[in-house]
């Protein structure tokens, strides 16, 4: 099971639990098994989950919940929080100063994506304005320079490392002295592969590190590996001192779970996740955001970037105003498209809209995504302004869908499914309804005085009264006012608030 579909069971899980018309022991037991299930399936380690059920059902507990609590939401939370908790050690990892020194070390094991990640992890640095230096201290696979020399001078990276030298201790040491001196403020040496049972290379390892002092230890490992993945990291924890995971190949079949027995078993944050063989197949790899996209909730401030970076600045108020007044027309939906066709790695983008989790838009189906916009797109042409302007769907009788249908050249079938979707879109972000944005004028100073950095760092700082001006009455209310604003909040950190309030698998 992909992670995706790790996503979309648990989704399932609660959407079935919300249904119900009374939340009892019994419905919170299966949508509980459900989610083991689904967790099992997944790889994730048995421990885990028995630890994160017995959190939920202690947070959960329906006897003490009096009878105007929100069950739903609350058992929402608690999944959405353990879940968060389980990829999350605590601790945030080292993170490299620009302008200072610093040694990052890659490990593990043969095969699991070091050296293309060390390249990756450059490139990502090199773009945010470090710069990195390479050095191949992986003396053990032949090979292993000539892949390294390749990557960097591919992405104008210098490099240092050796045919002739056997020692990797030796070739490490001389590398990291010459970047210093050059005055490369991001050091990464890449180190050979090993199988676990290899002692004498787990040393080596452990001398390389000793020679070094990296700052950072990154261990990499392929997102694939399963139940195998705890045991692993934790014996690379015990030779070197691991400070961040980052999981490859999560583009594949990759079920992911073993990711998470990683950060258990290096009380490390995973850091990155490489999605691809190209170098920027690379994406940083945030909890919150991403058990949000994970569950369909959308990632409200990843989208606000996307916003940012997109749509042109003078459109953005006019956006926002209109979700704010509840209005998600079909022209809005035409222009949203239009703008997400625009926005490059489609599939990224989408798992950030709330709605749209990353099941909907599968890595690997971004053309037949992108052609379902396209077409989409084509029949909303053969639509009349009066038409595009309505919020209400119950306009398209028999013979308006015909003549969409004709107009482009589709089946009345596909116009059906077009608006099912606009249906299920315009229900999920009427929840918008009520959002303040800023007055006109103001949204522009805003765009031209930050980037989308400044943005997401706005809604991570604002504090419950900030965030209480934001939200509809009517929400606010629902969730038990500003007590139950600041308590949800601390739960989650206020960072993914808007996330988590506005996304479609939230409340109900
Ligand atoms: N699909 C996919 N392939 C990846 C990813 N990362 C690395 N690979 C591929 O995995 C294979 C192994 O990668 P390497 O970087 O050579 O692995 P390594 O860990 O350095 O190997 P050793 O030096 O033998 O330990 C290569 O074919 C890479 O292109 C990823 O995120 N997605």
């Amino acid at each position: 099971m992909v992670l995706a579909e790790l996503g979309g069971s648990i989704s399932r899980a609660l959407q079935k639990m919300s249904n119900a018309t009374i939340i009892d022991e019994k419905v919170l037991g299966e949508c509980l098994n459900e989610i083991t299930r689904a967790l099992m399936q997944s790889d994730v380690k048995f421990e885990m989950i028995r630890d994160m059920m017995a959190n939920i059902k202690r947070i959960v507990n329906l006897e003490d919940l009096a009878a105007g609590h929100n069950k739903r939401r609350i058992i929402q939370q608690a999944v959405f929080n353990e879940l968060c908790k389980m990829m999350d050690p605590g601790k945030p990892s080292f993170t490299p100063k620009k302008g200072k020194s610093c040694v990052v070390m890659f490990v593990g094991l043969q095969g699991s994506g070091k050296t293309t990640t060390c390249t990756k992890y450059a490139y990502y640095n090199q773009k945010k304005g470090f710069k990195p230096a390479l050095v191949c201290a992986d003396t053990f696979r032949a090979g292993a320079f000539d892949q390294l020399k390749q990557n960097a001078t591919k992405a104008k990276i210098p490099f240092y490392g050796s045919y002739m030298e056997s020692d990797p201790v030796k070739i490490a040491a001389e590398g990291v002295e010459r970047f210093k001196k050059e005055n490369n403020d991001l050091i990464i040496v890449d180190t050979s592969g090993r199988h676990m049972q290899e002692a004498a290379l787990f040393e080596e390892m452990r001398q390389v590190s000793e020679a070094t002092k990296p700052d950072l230890v990154i261990f990499v490992m392929d997102g694939s590996i399963g139940q195998m993945a705890f045991a692993q990291s934790q014996a690379f924890k015990q030779s070197v001192p691991v400070g961040a995971v980052i999981v490859t190949k999560m583009d594949g079949h990759a079920k992911g779970g073993g990711a998470l027995s990683a950060v258990a078993a290096t009380k490390s944050p995973v850091i990155f996740i490489g999605t691809g063989e190209h170098m920027d197949e690379f994406e940083v790899f945030d909890v919150k955001p991403f058990v949000s996209r994970l569950l369909g909730m959308g990632d409200w401030s990843g989208f606000m970037d996307k916003i940012q970076e997109v749509v042109p600045t003078d459109q953005q108020p006019e956006l926002l105003q209109k979700l704010s007044e509840g209005s998600f027309t079909l022209r809005l939906m035409y222009e949203q498209f239009q703008n997400i066709l625009k926005m490059g790695p489609i599939g990224q983008v989408f798992s950030m809209l709330p709605g749209f989790s990353a099941e909907v838009m599968p890595k690997g189906h971004e053309k037949e995504s992108q052609a379902k916009l396209k077409r989409y797109m084509t029949m909303m042409d053969s639509m009349t302004n009066a038409e595009l302007d309505s919020t209400n769907p119950k306009i398209f009788n028999d013979s308006r869908a015909l003549r969409i249908a004709r107009g482009s050249g589709r089946s009345i079938r596909d116009v059906m499914e077009m608006l099912e979707e606009y249906k299920r879109l315009s229900k999920i972000w009427s929840k918008m309804k009520g959002l303040k944005i800023p007055k006109k004028g103001e949204m522009s100073a805003l765009s031209r005085n930050m980037n989308a950095q400044h943005m997401s760092a706005l809604s991570r700082n604002m504090n419950a009264q900030h965030m209480s001006k934001f939200l509809p009455p009517q929400m606010l209310k629902l969730i038990g006012g500003m007590e139950g604003l600041q308590s949800l909040m601390k739960q989650m950190g206020s960072k993914d608030m808007m996330g988590g309030m506005f996304g479609g698998g939230g409340d109900k």
